[in-house]
């Protein structure tokens, strides 16, 4: 828990491909916006992912892992690589490694339209999209990864859903909707998002969630399948509050909601537990794009605006979540501005976003 203004440490993973290209351009966003705060941060780069398996045999060996969980918050690019696999042929990974090892449960993943940003949809509503998809990060399916098993006719995972889990999972979902809802001034709705109707696992958790839900009557509580879920978040995505789900729903139903408000590089998202947080875009490290400059990272920047202000929230200061605003406002200034990517159709690049926004933030009072 940071103590005070000078003594707050960030752990930084830029990971692989674009991963760094948009840390790199986060951390010169950065160092401009805590100066100006008056903010005191040290942050320490370190190794990990997949080109770290490649090179040295260890995604992310246990000094880093230990230097990563003592920082008071993680800000990480993003990890993997097609070609470079572990030995049962799954992919690099250790940033699932963190998430499970530091009991980050709360995945929380905003996706809301940027002010004058034209979206895929054609309905003007689609402006209003501002929605947070909450997925559990520890267990659901993802409980079943290093358990699978193989054979030479047929292959099985498990679907793995607890108690204890479920009911930290719900209440910071009711939370964030009273937190959502005071910023608003509207009423909060959570919307549970499962597959009740078959599986025995989420009839559980939609129990557990309907008992933590009479605990705040002020929100709204309901559920939805998670296929409809899918087609209503192309439907209709801007009458969504709250959204948690399970991890795998998760992962893919937040890149789906991604594509609604420009694609993964307007998608930030946080791994929250009880003592840590990651902070990283929902996006992966894009070789497609890699090493030409052209990257988004606004979802990065977003990302490190939701550490500014949970680093703000527990105790580093009020200072670090006016400094979290001020990189929102910068983000949507230099979009209401014209600043247009390319993911948007647009020609600007990683180095232009980074301009456009020290420069709103600089001309901030
Ligand atoms: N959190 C993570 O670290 C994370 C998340 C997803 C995927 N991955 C890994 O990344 C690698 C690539 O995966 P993928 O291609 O399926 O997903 P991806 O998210 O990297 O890319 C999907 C699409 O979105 C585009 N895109 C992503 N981020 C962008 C940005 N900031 N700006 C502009 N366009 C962006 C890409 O060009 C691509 O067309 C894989 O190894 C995968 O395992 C890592
Ligand atoms: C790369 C992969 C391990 C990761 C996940 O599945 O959680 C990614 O897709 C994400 O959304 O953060
Ligand atoms: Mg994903």
């Amino acid at each position: 828990m940071p103590g005070g203004d000078n003594s707050v440490r960030v752990a930084v993973m830029p990971g692989d491909g674009i991963g760094r290209e948009v840390t790199e351009a986060t951390l010169a966003v950065l160092d401009v916006l805590v100066r100006r705060h008056g903010l005191g941060v040290a942050f320490e780069t370190l190794e990990a992912g997949a080109f770290c398996y490649r090179d040295t045999g260890t995604a992310m060996s246990e000094e880093t892992f230990r230097r990563a969980e003592a920082a008071d918050a993680i800000l990480l690019g993003a990890m993997g690589w097609p070609g470079i696999r572990y030995a049962d042929g799954t992919e690099i990974a250790p940033q699932l490694d963190l998430r499970f090892r530091l009991g980050l449960y709360a995945g929380v993943r905003p996706i809301r339209a940027i002010p004058g940003l034209p979206t895929v949809l054609a309905d003007p509503r689609a402006a209003g999209i501002d929605l947070v998809i909450l997925r559990e990060s520890t267990e659901g399916l993802f409980f079943s990864r290093d358990r699978g098993t193989v054979t030479a006719e047929a292959a099985e995972e498990t679907l793995r859903i607890t108690r204890g889990t479920t009911e930290r999972l719900a209440r910071f979902s009711f939370r964030l909707a009273e937190q959502r809802a005071a910023a608003r001034g509207r009423r909060g709705v959570v919307t549970l998002v499962d597959k009740a109707n078959v599986f025995r696992a989420f009839a559980f958790m939609r129990s557990i969630f309907d008992g933590v839900a009479k605990e705040f009557p002020g929100v709204e509580s309901r559920s939805h399948y998670v296929d409809a879920m899918a087609l209503d978040l192309v439907r209709r995505p801007w009458e969504f509050d709250v959204l948690p789900t399970e991890n795998m729903f998760g992962d893919i139903l937040s890149d789906l909601a991604a594509g609604l408000i420009g694609g993964m590089g307007f998608a930030p998202s946080a791994d929250i537990g009880d003592g840590h947080a990651v902070f990283q875009p929902s996006h992966g490290t894009a070789p497609d794009i890699a090493g030409q400059g052209i990257a988004n990272p606004t979802a990065m920047l977003l990302s490190a605006a939701m550490m500014l202000d949970w680093l703000g929230g527990r105790g580093a200061g009020g200072a670090w979540q006016e400094a979290a605003r001020a990189l929102e406002a910068a983000v949507d200034g230099a979009f209401a501005a014209g600043l247009r990517t390319r993911d948007v159709g647009g020609k600007d690049g990683t180095a232009a976003v980074v301009a456009e926004v020290l420069r709103m933030i600089n001309e901030m009072p």
